[in-house]
């Protein structure tokens, strides 16, 4: 029997079973409506939570709004001391950060831990970045005048982030937002709001001031991010999650010309060239393609292999798939938790299933794993073409479809042939060929023989229909901040 979340907290405290709405932690909302979080390695129900709606979300809205203009005015390196308080919370509570994440997600243990350490880098980085908003001073166009460049919060940001990683995505927001003087409320996903308000509890300790945070707990965020989109005190809209959502929320903020952030699908090519480092590409593939069970924006959608090397490439990833290990996060040794839901199951199964109908064929997995429940086996097909599901949508499962081609301009064509544009991959040695190929592939992101690239301290984001704005960096403020133009005459 697994053993209760709460029997395995070092601090229970963080197991929150309230939301988080203007300062005060509300247990039942107004409507008596709640919602379960359940845990999709069992189907146990960890907790319920209050299923809020619009007049909660307003609440949150106003006492934001009210927060904000304090928050704002203190110094940078005010705002800097209590994010860095933030960061050493998280870090001293990691394992049971880790812990929480695992069970409302369903990732290993270690991957969560993982998570929690990169979540938190942002909140260090942003710690950082907040001391250091600069504007600019410019030469006057005139003898009279002289001309300042400020930069200024953008005011209350609302925040809507997708289950996969329930930690990161938000502290990759919360970090600048917070940094620059804004005022944060954030909806987290209905199938993981559980780290979301862990993080939010901690953050209190820090010392974020009441109202500057809030975050809404509801099984649906439609309604939620209507009144995101259509309430005037909300300044900007940080989305992280499908790109057919983040149309919705474009949309629906475009009536008040609102300021959006999009961190959206993905349908990365993994591309393997002959001169390449087979056993290092293998272990590339590996992580880019089964990290997080295959439910990571930036996985390798799609792997193509060139000829020469196509039969090794596969026999050896095989072999790494082979020694992956399925089971509960909690599991010891395991590598793989469960799909998110069974719908996500059903997808994965689809892709296959249309792949196989065209000639592809299963070279391991294929099907529902013995355990049962969303566990899935770690899949690998050969012989797949570019008119197969796979090529042109996010399987976001762990499928792993090796397309064989010949040349070079022949595979850029096909990567790029996607309205996605967020992570690519590809190996090789030749330096001309690797100049080349980074700079004709139309994503925002190229790891060139590597297969994980995520890190604070670069831009992540993509182009096309991957999205808008870039997370984390030196870059990173920019999207919480707008940029004032002060003329001074009569000098
Ligand atoms: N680019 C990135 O950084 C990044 C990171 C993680 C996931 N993703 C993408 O997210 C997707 C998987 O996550 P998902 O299934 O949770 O995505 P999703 O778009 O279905 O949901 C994301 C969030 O939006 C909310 N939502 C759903 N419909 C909404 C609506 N009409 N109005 C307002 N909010 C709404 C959900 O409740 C959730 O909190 C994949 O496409 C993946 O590529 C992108
Ligand atoms: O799912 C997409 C996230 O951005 C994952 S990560 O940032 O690459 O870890």
């Amino acid at each position: 029997m697994t053993k209760k979340l709460e029997d395995l907290l070092k601090n229970k405290e963080l197991l929150v079973s309230a939301a988080l709405v203007a300062g005060d932690w509300v247990k039942t909302a107004p409507s008596g409506k709640t919602f379960d979080v359940l845990n999709p390695s069992t189907g146990d129900v960890i907790t319920a939570l209050p299923d809020l709606g619009v007049d909660e979300t307003k609440t949150a809205i106003d006492a934001a709004y009210t927060a904000q203009k304090a928050w704002a005015a203190k110094t940078g390196k005010e705002r800097s001391a209590v994010l860095r308080k933030l960061y050493d919370l998280m870090v001293a509570n990691a394992d049971d950060l880790g812990a929480i994440l695992t069970a409302e997600m369903g990732k290993p243990l270690a991957e969560a831990k993982g998570e929690i350490l990169y979540g938190a880098s942002f909140i260090e980085w942003f710690a950082e970045e907040a001391k250091r908003v600069y504007g600019d001073v410019i030469p006057g166009h005139q003898p009279d005048k002289r001309i300042v460049v400020l930069k200024q919060p953008v005011g209350v940001v609302a925040s809507i982030t997708p289950w996969n990683f329930p930690n990161a995505m938000i502290a990759r927001k919360l970090g600048p937002a917070l940094a620059v003087g804004c005022a944060f409320i954030s909806k987290p996903a209905g199938e993981t709001p559980l780290s979301a308000l862990a993080m939010a509890k901690l953050a209190i300790e820090a010392g974020v001031p009441k109202g500057i945070l809030s975050v809404i707990t509801s099984k649906s965020s439609s309604a939620i991010g209507q009144e995101f989109c259509s309430n005037d005190k909300v300044r900007k809209i940080t989305f992280t999650g499908s790109t057919e959502v983040g149309r919705i929320l474009m949309r629906q903020s475009a009536d008040q010309i609102k300021k959006t952030s999009m961190e959206l699908g993905g349908n990365a090519p993994f591309i393997v060239f002959d001169d390449a480092d087979l056993d290092a590409a293998v272990e590339g593939a590996m992580i880019s393609k089964y990290r997080n069970n295959g439910q990571t924006c930036v996985c390798a959608n799609r792997i193509y292999v060139q000829s020469g090397v196509y039969d090794a490439f596969a026999e050896k990833l095989a072999a790494a798939v082979g020694k992956m290990k399925i089971g509960d996060g909690f599991g010891d040794g395991v590598t793989t938790g469960p799909l998110i839901s069974e719908d996500a199951v059903e997808k994965v199964e689809d892709h296959i299933a249309d792949a196989t109908s065209k000639g592809a064929k299963v070279i391991t997995g294929g099907k529902r794993h013995e355990l049962g429940g969303t566990f899935f086996e770690p899949t690998i097909l050969t012989g797949v073409t570019r008119d197969m599901k796979v090529a042109g949508e996010e399987t976001f499962g762990p499928v792993a479809p090796l397309f064989k081609f010949d040349d070079v301009e022949d595979v850029i064509e096909q990567a790029n042939d996607t309205i996605f544009g967020l992570a690519s991959y590809f190996y090789a040695r030749d330096l001309s060929k690797v100049w080349r190929v980074a700079e004709a592939l139309e994503y925002g992101m190229v790891g060139v023989n590597t297969g994980l690239i995520s890190t604070e301290v670069a831009p992540f984001g993509g182009v096309k229909q991957s999205g808008q704005g870039r997370e984390g960096s030196k870059y990173g403020c920019d999207d919480y901040l707008e940029m004032k133009y002060v003329c001074l005459g009569g000098i």
